[in-house]
């Protein structure tokens, strides 16, 4: 199989270093999300993948092939591999079927049936071929770009930011109709996003990014519930970061002792928003304590904004912050200044402390 394998690879321009060490395998025929912060190497990664910049070091394989190794780079042209990045970049002044036409190395007369069947493949309508780019809407336009990628039949498909110009509707509807089709055709996918709801719920693996260094690759659970430091619990989701005292798979913790992962001593743990209860405290013994401070309507949720509130026998002093943000179900809501009952559920992920 064509598993794309990326070992070592390092670029840097001129004093930025944006690939340091970077070694990912992505199975064929799966989809891989790459996140993390602007300028932590994103799209210099899946440009070298494609073949539009060199490494300085390291290499590239999709299969039994080099794509890049210490004798040079495949042109990007003979890669089998398709590019869509966030604007299309369609060709303007060529009709759309003949920016899906681009590039095939089908014969010529088999070209124009291929085309029509792309277009159809992606949900658009047969008369779009006739059109120009510009009297097409953005999600018409970034279906014609996927027409086209997959046009050359590629193994592998490079998507940079292609949603992040949508409108959210379309946004989510455009992605789905991407994930059938390249799922449909096994292609095996990678995506880059800011978006990590996105990232979580299109790909089998996420792939973490900071300072051009992978930190951390593994299922959308495991990168959103077992981070590997706080900056990515942050970037994954809203997170609440506790100083914790660990002892036996119990972390002890402002808001009382939680299961925890990881070995004893003082940690830093992570709880997510979901995993904090709030009801109206209704006398005192009832654990852990605070007092809604704020709270901003989302629709279906409401942002709450919690202070936790200290008991005069807390020995618990490790604590920075005591203000916590979660998510409460609508349509009801406690108002500010009401004092809750605060419960875990749930195990917490702890890191080293300070991490
Ligand atoms: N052609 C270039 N010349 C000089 N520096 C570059 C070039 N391309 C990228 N860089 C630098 O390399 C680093 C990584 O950039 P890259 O575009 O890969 O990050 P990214 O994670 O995709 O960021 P973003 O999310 O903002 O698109 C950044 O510091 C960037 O400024």
């Amino acid at each position: 199989m064509s598993d794309l394998v990326i070992t070592a690879a390092h670029k840097r321009y001129g004093k930025t270093i944006a690939l340091d060490a970077v070694s990912l395998t992505i199975a064929a025929g799966s989809r891989v999300a790459i996140v993390g912060p602007s300028g932590s190497g994103k799209t210099t990664l899946l440009r070298a993948i494609a073949g539009f910049e060199t490494l300085d070091a390291g290499s590239i394989r999709l299969g039994e092939i080099a794509l890049e190794d210490d004798k040079g780079p495949v042109p990007s042209h003979r890669r089998q591999i398709g590019y869509v990045v966030q604007e299309g970049a369609l060709f303007p002044h060529m009709s759309v079927a003949d920016n899906v036409r681009f590039g095939m190395i089908d014969p010529p007369s088999a070209r124009g049936g291929k085309a029509a069947e792309l277009l159809q493949r992606v949900g658009l309508p047969p008369d779009v071929g006739m059109r120009r780019p510009h009297e097409l809407s953005g999600g018409q336009q970034q279906r014609v770009a996927l027409a086209r990628a997959m046009a050359r039949s590629p193994k592998v498909m490079l998507l940079d930011e292609p949603f992040s110009a949508l409108d959210t509707g379309l946004r989510d509807a455009i992605r789905d109709m991407v994930s059938s089709v390249l799922g449909e055709a096994g292609i095996t996918t990678v995506l880059v996003t800011h978006d990590q709801k996105e990232a979580l719920s299109f790909a089998d693996r996420v792939a973490v990014m900071q300072d051009g260094r992978l930190v951390q690759a593994g299922t959308p659970e495991e990168v959103y519930l077992k981070p590997v430091n706080a900056q990515t619990a942050r970037f994954l989701g809203d997170a609440i970061i506790l100083n914790a005292m660990v002892q036996d798979g119990t972390a002890h913790t402002l808001l009382g002792p939680v299961r925890a992962t990881g070995p004893s001593g003082p940690r830093t743990i992570m709880l997510r928003p979901e995993q904090v209860r709030i009801t109206p405290a209704t006398g005192e013994g009832q654990g852990s304590r605070g007092r809604i401070v704020a709270r901003s309507y989302e629709g279906p949720t409401w942002r709450t904004v919690v202070e936790h509130l200290p008991d005069a026998t807390d020995e618990m002093v490790l604590e920075t912050a005591s203000l916590f943000t979660i998510s409460v179900p609508g349509p009801a809501s406690l108002p500010a200044g009401t004092v809750v009952a605060i419960a875990v559920v749930g195990e917490a992920h702890s890191f080293p402390a300070r991490s």
